[in-house]
């Protein structure tokens, strides 16, 4: 029911060949390795919790290493799967997502070698197109594998994404895409069958989508790196992590033009190798720490960053009157000291949208530092349009918000908001990174539960903070002797 109704409300129309046969002669081995499940939501898959207890008062300072980012490295690990020799990756985050893309390649014959962020992925023994679905429905990322397998193999049967539970998340763009590509695509047991349907292969297409969603762009560019034929692209999302795989594809031979433009020109290759690349820093971590700096009112500096990436927040921070030093090329500081800023942190009304908007990564984190300012601020989603999980628990704490649709009016401490500490929930990533914000900006103890979302996305968030100077203890469940 609910597969009919994103196809319904998307207008995608799924073409019904029955039975898929996966009988394009260029896949040589195909083995299902994992069976079929009933779709889950990422809550119902998650295991038995950690819990943070976060104590607040503490004022930060020091300096943070910034791990490589998630949704690069997600999108890069997927782009391994067009090269025929194995690819030496740099700066992979160590964080669940990763490890279950780890696992997701495994799933295919994939041979992975990884340590302290050196990834070496081989994918000359692949033996399926069918990655396992558990592992595609705890990441969003998982299903971005379906334009690489059915570029390099002829066909592919992904099972449909998980990821945050922030709205609606359809499909529809990578479907239509692939099939402007020559693909035909069938929805089935909640698992997405797709094949070449001219027995060569993708051909090269037109492709304008409606919405610049970086999933699809980054599926499509993939599949079209291997197409036969030039692919035009348009309208597609410049994120610096859609940048990030166009360089990764074009470092293993592919044609790719038009690089953080809104449209691209791809000459499909015939075969793809697998280079030596690093994973760009993440700017929503780096973004997060700033934030973090500006609620407590303290100075906290941070490496690697790539400032450009970041600045629709550094707008915003230095219009609240935070103070922005890039002190070298890649290191930045942000201060909120009292004695280096005028006043208080002001209000600031932010918008999310497609990059270089502010990022949609970032809102929740904002909004609990748009509790501790003077004034009120309209916090408006235009991304996603579920994305405000995090107002309910925001307001356990203590914060004045109300919501209309997708736009919360945030009032400052001035207006009413005190932040104490009290258990909540991470309901998703980010909500989960701001309700730690809230906690080590507010008075007592604030427990966390929920934490495997924040893990998902974050490299030792709790460690990277305790040691800045806030202070949270993880508490782990007991573990269970069969
Ligand atoms: C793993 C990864 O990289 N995740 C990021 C990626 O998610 P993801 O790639 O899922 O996000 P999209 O850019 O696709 O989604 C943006 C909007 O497009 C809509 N849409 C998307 C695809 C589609 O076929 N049809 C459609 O209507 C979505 O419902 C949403 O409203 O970009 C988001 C937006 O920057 C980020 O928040 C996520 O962290
Ligand atoms: C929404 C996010 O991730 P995902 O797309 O993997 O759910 C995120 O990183 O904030």
């Amino acid at each position: 029911m609910a597969l009919l109704l994103i196809a319904q409300s998307h207008h995608f129309q799924p073409i019904l060949r029955k039975p898929f046969l996966c009988s394009v002669k260029r896949t040589p081995h195909i083995s299902q390795l994992c069976k079929p499940q009933d779709s889950q939501t990422l809550t119902e898959t998650l295991p038995p919790d950690d819990r943070l207890i976060v104590v607040g008062g503490s004022k930060l300072h020091g300096h943070v290493n910034i791990s490589g980012a998630k949704n690069s490295a997600l999108a890069v690990l997927a782009g391994t799967l067009c090269c025929s020799r194995a690819s030496k990756l740099h700066n992979i985050p160590d964080i669940s997502d990763t490890r279950e893309m780890f696992s997701l390649l495994q799933s295919l014959g994939v041979q992975i070698e990884a340590s302290n962020g050196e990834v070496t992925v081989d994918t000359e023994g692949i033996l399926s197109v069918e990655p396992c679905p558990d592992s595609v429905r705890k990441t969003r990322g998982g299903f971005f594998v379906i334009g690489p397998l059915l570029a390099r193999f002829g066909e592919a049967v992904v099972a449909l994404p998980g990821g945050c539970d922030i709205g609606t998340r359809p499909i529809d763009l990578y479907i239509r895409g692939l099939q402007t590509l020559g693909a035909v695509v069938e929805l089935r047991d909640n698992k997405v069958f797709a094949f070449a349907v001219n027995g060569r292969g993708l051909v090269g297409g037109k492709f304008h989508l409606d919405y610049p969603s970086v999933g699809a762009t980054e599926t499509l560019m993939m599949a079209a790196s291997m197409a036969d034929g030039v692919t035009i692209l348009s309208n597609v999302a410049q994120e610096p992590e859609v940048v990030d795989l166009a360089w990764f594809l074009k470092k293993s031979g592919a044609c790719v033009e038009g690089v953080g433009s809104d449209t691209l020109v791809i000459k499909g290759r015939n075969q793809l190798h697998g280079p030596e690349f690093t994973i760009i820093p993440d700017r929503i971590e780096a973004g997060t720490f700033m934030v973090a700096a500006a609620i407590t009112r303290s100075c906290v500096s941070m490496s690697p960053v790539i400032p450009h990436h970041l600045s629709s927040l550094i707008d915003k921070l230095s219009a609240s009157g935070c103070k922005i030093r890039e002190s070298t090329q890649n290191t930045m500081e942000v201060s909120a000291l009292l004695s280096d800023i005028a006043g208080d942190i002001r209000c600031v009304d932010v918008k999310t949208g497609p990059f270089p908007q502010f990022p949609t990564d970032l809102q929740p984190q904002i909004m609990a530092l748009l509790l501790t300012c003077n004034g009120s601020s309209i916090v408006e989603e235009s991304v996603f349009d579920k994305r405000m999980g995090h107002v309910k628990e925001l307001q356990k704490l203590g914060g004045r918000i109300q919501v209309c649709g997708n736009t919360a009016l945030v009032n400052g401490k001035d207006q009413g908001s005190a932040l104490y500490g009290t258990p909540v929930v991470a309901t998703d990533l980010r909500g989960g990174a701001a309700l730690i914000l809230a906690g080590i900006a507010a008075e007592g103890a604030t427990q966390i539960n929920g934490v495997a979302h924040i893990d998902r996305g974050y490299e030792n968030l709790d460690m990277k903070l305790c040691g800045i100077g806030a202070n949270i203890r993880r508490l782990s469940p007991p573990v269970c002797k069969a």
